[in-house]
């Protein structure tokens, strides 16, 4: 048992496997830690206040409820960064921020590094336009990315969604190829940053839930948790 306090997060590509390993360390987790865990889904966090709830409601409706076939690129990339960043920092202030302030440990089922990888294709004043609005969030340390090969992403798709495609980078096109390609070319990016900020990265491909999910508890321990 330790009683170390901490605020971890998954990270990865589409279909990696964050929300399921997520689920899956739950518990395990749970067995091992003295303090209280709060563990966050993104986009359903817990409950909070009414206010708060009907709010982020109607931001999440926009950012994941669109239409399938929505034209998103018509509102602009700067839009949707802010329109990310303020969902995060609702997150940051009504989850993660006060649970440590009481001393809980957070569990993120994933955070906000996807949106910086995506916007380091984009123009060079657009990902620092994003350093810049997520700079104040609180960094989870560590970070456990996920890593598979896209291919195998691929294969637990039934479809391919316009900005998992690269619909939002001027790709065109969303079958299994397309998101391969964009996949591919957002890993690179993911495991420059996993190797900048020393991410644990626990590879994925061909091995179970239970066995990833027990592969992260190792690692977890070299972290002191
Ligand atoms: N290691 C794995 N082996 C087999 N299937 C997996 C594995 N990890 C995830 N899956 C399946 O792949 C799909 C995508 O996983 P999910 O956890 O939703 O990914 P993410 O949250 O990273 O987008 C789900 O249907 C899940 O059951
Ligand atoms: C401009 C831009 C916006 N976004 C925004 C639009 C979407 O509403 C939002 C969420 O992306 P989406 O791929 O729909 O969901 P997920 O977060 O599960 O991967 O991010 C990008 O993902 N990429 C971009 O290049």
């Amino acid at each position: 048992m330790t009683d170390k306090q901490f605020f971890v997060a998954f990270e990865g590509l589409d279909g990696a496997g964050k929300s399921t390993v997520f689920e899956a360390l739950g518990p395990l987790l749970k067995n091992r830690i003295k303090n209280k865990l709060v563990l966050v889904d993104k986009k359903y966090p817990p409950a909070f206040s009414s206010y708060t709830d009907n709010h982020i409601a109607t931001i999440r409706s926009i950012l994941w409820e669109y239409p399938k076939g929505a034209p998103m690129d018509e509102l602009g990339d700067m839009h949707w960064l802010y329109l990310l960043a303020a969902w995060f920092h609702v997150i940051d202030n009504t989850q993660i921020k006060p649970a440590l302030v009481e001393g809980h440990s957070v569990i993120m089922e994933s955070w906000c590094y996807k949106y910086l990888v995506r916007y380091r294709l984009k123009a060079d004043y657009m990902y620092e336009a994003m350093l810049t609005a997520f700079y104040s969030l609180t960094r989870p340390s560590p970070v456990i990315y996920i890593d598979v090969d896209p291919k195998i992403a691929a294969e637990r798709k039934t479809s391919y969604g316009f900005s998992e495609s690269g619909g939002m980078d001027g790709l065109k096109g969303s079958s299994k190829s397309d998101f391969i390609a964009y996949q591919n070319t957002l890993r690179e990016i993911y495991l420059d940053l996993a190797a900048q900020n020393g991410w644990m990265i626990i590879k994925a491909d061909h091995k179970s839930i239970d066995f990833i999910a027990h592969e992260v508890m190792e690692s977890l321990s070299d972290f002191g948790i």
